[in-house]
């Protein structure tokens, strides 16, 4: 449905160039749900302004639905991106308008009759849950309720793509989970694919079939997010992850953790586990192999599209000699192993 073929753009500033994008190739298929995750700054905002050509890139190509989009005439061009609806971060609603009459917008400027208009965005209304709030003014609408606003206005010409811009940023975590499960139930129903840029993992983790991770403009990783997830191949992937993904010491610890060993005490150590491994079938190996003990202090395990993973701080009891065997066990078994201190 989208593919980008070796995207670059360079902004021109009086001081020098400041590439955006760099070589970026990906393809999003029909139906899917593609995530593109970086840091500030990374070129996420370009990138996806490159896809409905509000920005023109440099170089390269942007296919939609089989049309090359630089190629296009201005009224190719105009129906190319009525097939693209798209949301913000913030929004982005008329406030002079009504609820009803931000949805019915894009049906006004098409020149759909009235009644059509009408049956339209009664039925957006309740696909987002809003038609108590019909004739409200989004001043008077929580930020979630403005963006349900927005996915109704976006959707209202039958788009068969939608781009999201980091459109639950600026939502609290609780409504993000709401937009989210609003944006997966879309692309069932209605089989649309969507394309969306976040610097949350936890976006990703949530509704993404596959994900793409740039960085400095570059496209550094992509693939679907399970295997991502179960085997990061760049470190800024791994950072990603981890961010999104972490158990803090517990505060009764951290007062005791000293940073070496007197020989007496044991090491808490913090394990990284992705899929491929069962963190109880490896605690019993090491419990029978070297005779300690994993004593579980915190854990914090999820699903990424089916695959399990996360973090598990254990503190590691047996003699001296066996913890270490047991921690050099962990790590030949490919498991992210760091020990913390000593308790
Ligand atoms: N119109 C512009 N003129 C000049 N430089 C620009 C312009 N737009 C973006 N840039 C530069 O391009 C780079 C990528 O910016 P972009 O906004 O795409 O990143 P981003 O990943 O979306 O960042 P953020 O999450 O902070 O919005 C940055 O160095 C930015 O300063």
């Amino acid at each position: 449905m989208i593919e980008l073929q070796q995207v670059s753009k360079t902004f021109h500033k009086k001081n020098g160039g400041v590439t955006a994008l760099d070589n970026v190739s990906f393809t999003v298929g029909k139906g899917n749900i593609f995530g593109v995750i970086g840091a500030s700054g990374a070129g996420k905002s370009t990138l996806i302004r490159c896809v409905n050509l509000l920005e023109r890139p440099g170089s390269g190509k942007v296919i939609v639905d089989g049309k090359n989009l630089p190629d296009l005439s201005s009224s190719e061009l105009a129906r190319s991106r009525r097939e693209m609806g798209m949301i913000f971060q913030h929004f982005n609603l008329l406030s002079s308008r009504t609820v009803y009459e931000n949805i019915a917008l894009p049906l006004e400027l098409d020149k759909t009759p009235v009644s059509q208009i009408k049956t339209r965005v009664d039925e957006l209304l309740a696909l987002v849950g809003l038609e108590e709030k019909r004739n409200d003014f989004p001043s008077n609408l929580s930020g979630g309720q403005k963006q349900r606003v927005a996915i109704a206005r976006a959707l209202a010409a039958r788009p068969k793509i939608l781009l999201c811009d980091e459109a639950t940023s600026a939502l609290d975590p609780a409504t993000t989970s709401s937009i989210l499960s609003l944006l997966k139930n879309i692309n069932r129903k209605f089989g649309i694919t969507i394309l969306l840029i976040t610097h949350e993992m936890d976006v990703i983790k949530a509704i993404c079939d596959e994900v793409a991770v740039i960085s400095d403009g570059k496209l550094i990783e992509k693939g679907r997010v399970g295997d991502i997830f179960s085997n990061p191949s760049s470190p800024v992937t791994r950072e990603f992850i981890t961010s999104s993904h972490d158990v803090a010491v517990p505060f009764e610890l951290e007062q005791v953790l000293t940073e070496s060993s007197n020989g007496t005490d044991y090491p808490l150590v913090k394990l990284r586990f992705t899929g491929k491994l069962n963190a109880g079938t490896v605690f019993s190996e090491t419990s029978r192999l070297f005779e300690v003990d994993n004593e579980i202090v915190a854990a914090n395990m999820d699903y990424a599209q089916g695959i399990k993973f996360g973090v598990i701080l254990i503190l590691v009891k047996g003699t001296q000699e066996n913890v270490q065997q047991a921690i050099e066990y962990y790590k030949s078994n490919n498991i992210q192993t760091e020990v913390l201190g000593y308790v």
